[in-house]
């Protein structure tokens, strides 16, 4: 059984962030909310204080993928699991905690180089959620959503997410490229929580710094997904793929290309998964309808030579 409950945060720098504020917080609908860095966007969809927070800087990257136990003893375990397989661990400082508005965290390098970090304990905040389209964003017990990473050395990651860290295979795809002249890759998704998956891995270069192949986070409204892929376009940002339905976790979502040159995922009307019968599915399509993903811009993860 894993200790990982759930995907608690994420956190991005970025070279334009009045560009991200536009996206997330107008065309998305997250709530802004103030953090300890003045100049940085911190992003809230529920009762904790940021859930997505963008720094400013001189590159574009994924600072850190934030998974989130139970307590300290979790924490413990984790630590404990992760330097047993040869993965160096560090302890956060007192102040990097404040900073990530957690009780303790501990942070690694998964095999292919994403920046990691395990934390308990996040510091909540009581006012209202106030997201632009009265949506709620499905979080809870299902954490913050899921994340597609890009990794050059797959069965490596895979090991390393399922026997270390305890995922649950969720199921896996083999796609031929879905953009013009892309390679077929195998994706395949895991999973800690009713959330179908909160990981997914896809044979892709990282590209340098490492990327993101895409974030999704869910809403409990089709019609903000609706409203939210009107004001995108109104905006100019890259719609990657159209509106569809996804085959295995049945999420009606888009994709949105965010600054940086990964997507956001943005759906609604995701499946849980009870473990108690669940088996692992191959899927042999992405989506019932819909994700055309002709339009897509080349992924960031995807420009380094293979
Ligand atoms: C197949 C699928 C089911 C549920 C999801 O939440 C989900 O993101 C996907 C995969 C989408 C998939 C991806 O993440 C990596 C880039 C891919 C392979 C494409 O280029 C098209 C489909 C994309
Ligand atoms: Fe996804």
């Amino acid at each position: 059984m894993t200790e990982i409950r759930g995907l608690g945060y994420l956190r991005v720098r970025s070279r334009d962030l009045p560009r991200w504020r536009e996206l997330t917080v107008e065309a998305l609908g997250f709530a802004e909310t103030s953090g300890p860095a003045a100049d940085g966007l911190y992003l809230r969809m529920d009762e904790r204080e940021a859930r997505l927070i963008v720094l400013p800087g001189e590159d574009d990257r994924v600072l850190a993928v934030g998974w989130e136990v139970r307590d300290q003893f979790a924490l413990a375990a984790v630590g404990r699991a992760v330097e047993a397989s040869g993965t160096a661990v560090k302890v956060l400082s007192e102040q990097q905690c404040r900073e990530r508005r957690v009780d303790s965290a501990i942070t690694f390098d998964d095999p292919s180089g994403t920046p990691v970090e395990v934390f308990f304990g996040p510091v909540l905040d009581h006012d209202p959620v106030r997201t632009k389209w009265t949506q709620r964003f499905v979080t809870g017990a299902q954490g913050m959503g899921h994340v597609v990473l890009p990794t050059t050395n797959f069965a490596e990651v895979e090991t390393f997410y399922t026997e270390v860290l305890g995922f649950l295979p969720r199921g896996a795809v083999s796609m031929s490229g879905a953009a013009p002249g892309q390679k077929p890759r195998r994706v395949r998704f895991m999973g800690v929580n009713e959330r179908h998956h909160s990981l997914a891995i896809c044979p892709a270069p990282h590209g340098e710094p490492p990327g993101l192949v895409h974030l999704m986070v869910e809403v409990d409204s089709l019609d903000a997904v609706g409203r939210a892929l009107d004001e995108v376009g109104k905006r100019g940002f890259s719609v990657s793929s159209t509106l569809g339905r996804h085959t295995n976790d049945k999420m009606v979502s888009f994709y949105v290309r965010a600054p940086g040159g990964w997507d956001l995922e943005y759906g609604t009307e995701g499946m849980l998964v009870d473990e108690r019968f669940y088996t692992a599915e191959e899927i042999t399509r992405d989506s019932y309808w819909g994700h055309d993903w002709s339009g897509a811009e080349q992924l960031a993860a995807f420009k380094s030579p293979e």
